[in-house]
């Protein structure tokens, strides 16, 4: 059998339809605030392009995110679902959910819930679990982890069924993983590692498609486009 072709494919924004399920709770959640729209969307980071457009914007777009089930209740991007499907089902090929957790937590509203929960739950168990943290609110930054994560994970349970909860990547550094293709909407993949294993794929999103890319920078521009073609340019 031929050497097993390795693909790491991205939730947000390649699976998972994080500006349409942004935009829409943002502006649900502040329908007299301004608004970026989709076609004006430039830049991978939603948090910044609102902060410019007013600096208190940026903590109101982390709040998005960081709410309850907002990953969990992302539509999937068409497409995006069966291909991975079809992937993980070719023969000599894996395929990995490679996806980034959130890194801020100030505006995490599960901190009210969880001063609740600690308060509440004065058992010993909890003073031993108190204990090790160093204040309460690393304890609370930490249940917001588990919770927001767990909501980054059940996105992938709910369309992709549990046993594939076993192909996810959850790293904020892309580079320091493996693999020979990294399909991912943003533009500048950064890491530890100067000469990552991976082709990176840019998968074409609202915030990129005006972008002009390198000639050796290959687009995805939707899950109708050919990624079957691209695997196969990688198969020895
Ligand atoms: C657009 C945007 C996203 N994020 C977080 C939210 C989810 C992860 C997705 O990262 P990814 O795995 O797509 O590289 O980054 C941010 O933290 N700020 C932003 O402005």
């Amino acid at each position: 059998a031929g050497k097993r072709l390795r693909v790491l494919v991205d939730m947000d924004g390649v699976l998972a339809d994080f500006e349409g399920g942004f935009l829409k709770k943002y502006r649900a959640r502040y329908p007299d605030e301004p608004f970026i729209t989709l076609d004006d969307r430039r830049g991978f980071w939603v948090s910044l392009q609102y902060g410019q457009l007013r600096s208190d914007l940026s903590e109101k777009a982390i709040s998005i995110w960081e709410s309850k089930g907002f990953f969990i209740d992302l539509d999937p991007l068409p497409g995006g679902v069966e291909a991975v499907k079809e992937m993980a089902r070719m023969d000599d090929t894996d395929v990995f959910i490679c996806t980034s957790p959130i890194k801020h937590y100030k505006h995490c509203p599960y901190e009210k819930v969880s001063l609740l929960l600690i308060n509440s739950m004065e058992s010993s168990a909890m003073m031993i679990i108190k204990g090790f943290f160093l204040t309460t609110d690393t304890f609370i930054v930490c249940v917001c982890v588990c919770v927001c994560v767990f909501f980054q994970y059940a996105w992938v349970e709910k369309h992709l069924g549990c046993d594939f909860l076993e192909q996810v990547i959850l790293t904020r550094d892309k580079t320091l993983i493996a693999g020979d293709l990294l399909i991912d909407d943003k533009p500048d993949i950064q890491g530890v590692e100067p000469t990552p294993a991976w082709e990176h794929i840019l998968f074409t999103a609202c915030h990129n498609k005006h972008l002009s890319v390198g000639p050796s920078q290959r687009r995805l521009l939707s899950w109708s486009d050919d990624w079957r073609g691209i695997l196969d340019s990688k198969r020895k």
